[in-house]
């Protein structure tokens, strides 16, 4: 996939795992990509994560949704996982395997996603071969228990600044209220997670936050 064609699919970027779900996670993803989102990524983790076989079944049955719908299917951390259910890609975090390493594994067919809190993170994951940036937490979120304190859209502000070129999505704590500032600070788009999966209208939820981004990027 080319750069410009990730930077497309950056955004409306719905992240989750069965953790951040009330209902069927496999229903919320269908409504979530019925309301427009572009990307998705398989976040199975905290307490009551599965594990094993489920895990398993459960990133086979996401990625068939998003293999039928042309969003790319994204595995977080679990680079096995990922390799495992063929995902077009995976998303590390600055705690996991350093970048580097996990480009070593995948090859350069893989999207390579890296979280980055500051500039000097998001400097190290472009020289390591990152294909985007996930910039956050922006705002405070309940979401990531040991989420780091929330940064504003400055540090977004930054790293575009900075010029590496990369496609970035930021992320922590977005709603439909703020989603334009992410963009406004010159994000490609904004990753979400209890904004689409905590709505009682997942589909709705999504096509208001699809439709403030677009209306933000015409206006930049
Ligand atoms: C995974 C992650 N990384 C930084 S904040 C966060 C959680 C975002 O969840 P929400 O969109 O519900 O605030
Ligand atoms: C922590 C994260 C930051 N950014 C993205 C896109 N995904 C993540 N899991």
């Amino acid at each position: 996939m080319t750069r410009e064609a990730l930077r497309e699919h950056m955004q409306l970027y719905f992240i989750m795992g069965s953790v951040n779900c009330k209902e069927d996670p496999v229903e919320v993803l269908r409504k979530a990509i019925a309301g427009g989102i572009t990307c998705f990524q398989y976040r199975e983790k905290g307490k009551g994560s599965l594990q094993g076989h489920a895990r398993y079944e459960l990133a086979q049955k996401l990625r068939q949704l998003c293999m039928d719908a042309g969003i790319p299917f994204i595995v977080n951390d679990d680079i096995n996982l990922a390799i495992e259910v063929q995902a077009d890609g995976i998303h590390v975090g600055q705690e996991d395997e350093p970048a580097f390493r996990v480009r070593e594994r995948i090859g350069s067919s893989m999207i390579l996603g890296v979280s980055a809190y500051n500039l000097e993170e998001a400097e190290r994951a472009a020289q390591e071969g990152a294909d985007y940036l996930g910039i956050g937490p922006i705002y405070p979120t309940g979401t990531k228990e040991d989420a780091k304190s929330a940064s504003g859209t400055g540090v977004i502000r930054l790293i575009h600044q900075a010029g590496y070129g990369l496609p970035m999505v930021g992320i922590g704590g977005i709603h439909l209220s703020n989603a334009w500032e992410i963009i406004q600070a010159g994000a490609d788009g904004v990753s979400v997670i209890s904004a689409i999966s905590h709505s009682a209208d997942p589909q709705a939820a999504a096509s208001a936050l699809y439709t403030a981004v677009q209306e933000s990027c015409a206006a930049q």
